[in-house]
């Protein structure tokens, strides 16, 4: 089946400023995939090429099958669109609102509109003016999944949502996707992303420097080792010699309890068994930091008290897979 979005070498300038240089990416069908970025990245300038709202400076668009500078509103009605700047008509009610969208969008079930006001605890009858910024953020996100659209293309979707009401978007994310629908999201919450995205693609000025599983970032990502020895000076040299010679070990240094404390960048087969030969009394392996192997994609996490190769190779390591990939 192919691809429910396919950009192929995406750029974009305005004047004569190129803001996307030759993105390529894919969205398998029954997928989420997730673009996370700083600021000015283009996130933004992507999903408008793909809505059509605004158009590729060159570079080839699929959007489920179709290419959205030919396609018109047949093709917008398969499609869920929430923008990241919201404007609604604020002198009529939500429900009105709604009723409206619902009027240019897709078929919208009998019902439909109540049941996700109701799972996002939304007041329908008041004017949309008297709406906080988070109750208008959920009628944007109803008007998007309302049709039950083939595929959804969502802008910083949790912007102002309360944390109960993020757990909830997540859920209708994960059922469009058993549903065999497919979600392209934005997003500066890499947590919200580990939860939802099949896959997260980096991009940083314009250009896609990672694109990567969650569970290939969690590889890449830097863990932190501490490890207790049974008492003795001689144990804790071998230690440190053997430790040492792991390749994706480093920063070894022995902490003033006597711990031995270490990074770890890469798999953990090689610690693993280098662990085995030593006399272990505890072991703790802590969780990978994913937010700061995305920080350093970024390239704005600087000082980040790991050593300089580490970081070099892991960035290497993505920025290779985001070629494969393109
Ligand atoms: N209409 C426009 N005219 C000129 N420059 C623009 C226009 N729209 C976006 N840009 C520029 O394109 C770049 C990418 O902006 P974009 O809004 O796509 O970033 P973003 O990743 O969505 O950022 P944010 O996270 O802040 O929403 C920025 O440098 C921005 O100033």
């Amino acid at each position: 089946m192919s691809s429910s979005i396919s950009v192929d070498s995406l750029h974009k300038s305005f004047a004569r400023n190129e803001v996307l240089h030759g993105l390529s990416f894919e969205l398998p069908p029954g997928s989420v995939l997730g673009l996370i970025g700083p600021n000015g990245a283009g996130k933004t300038t992507t999903l408008r090429c793909l809505l059509d709202i605004i158009r590729p400076s060159s570079g080839t668009l699929r959007v489920l099958g179709e290419d959205p500078r030919h396609s018109g509103p047949e093709l917008r009605r398969r499609i869920g669109y929430l923008p990241g700047e919201l404007i609604l008509e604020s002198r009529v009610t939500g429900r009105r609102l709604l009723n409206h969208f619902a009027a240019l969008s897709g078929p919208v079930k009998r019902g439909r509109i109540e049941e996700l006001a109701e799972r996002l605890a939304v007041p329908l009858d008041k004017q949309v003016r008297e709406l906080s910024k988070g109750n208008k953020q959920k009628l944007g996100l109803i008007q998007a999944f309302m049709h039950d659209p083939e595929l959804l293309v969502l802008d910083e979707p949790t912007s102002g949502l309360d944390p109960l009401l993020q757990q909830e978007f997540l859920a209708m994310v994960a059922e469009v996707r058993n549903d065999g629908r497919s979600v392209l999201l934005s997003s500066h919450v890499l947590s919200e992303l580990q939860q939802s995205a099949d896959r997260v693609a980096i991009l940083r000025a314009g250009t896609i420097v990672a694109n990567a599983s969650v569970d290939e970032l969690r590889a890449n990502a830097v863990r932190k080792l501490r490890v207790r020895l049974e008492d003795g000076q001689e144990a804790l040299d071998d230690a440190t010699r053997r430790l040492s010679a792991v390749p994706g070990v480093d920063g070894l240094r022995t902490l003033p309890d006597g711990q031995l404390e270490a990074s770890v960048h890469d798999g953990i087969r090689p610690l693993l068994t280098a662990l085995a030969a030593l006399p272990v009394t505890d072991v703790v392996l802590e969780e990978p930091d994913l937010e700061e192997a995305v920080l350093t994609l970024y390239g704005t996490n600087h000082g980040n008290g790991h050593p300089a190769t580490a970081t070099g190779h892991r960035t290497r390591r993505l920025e290779r897979h985001a070629r494969k990939e393109s």
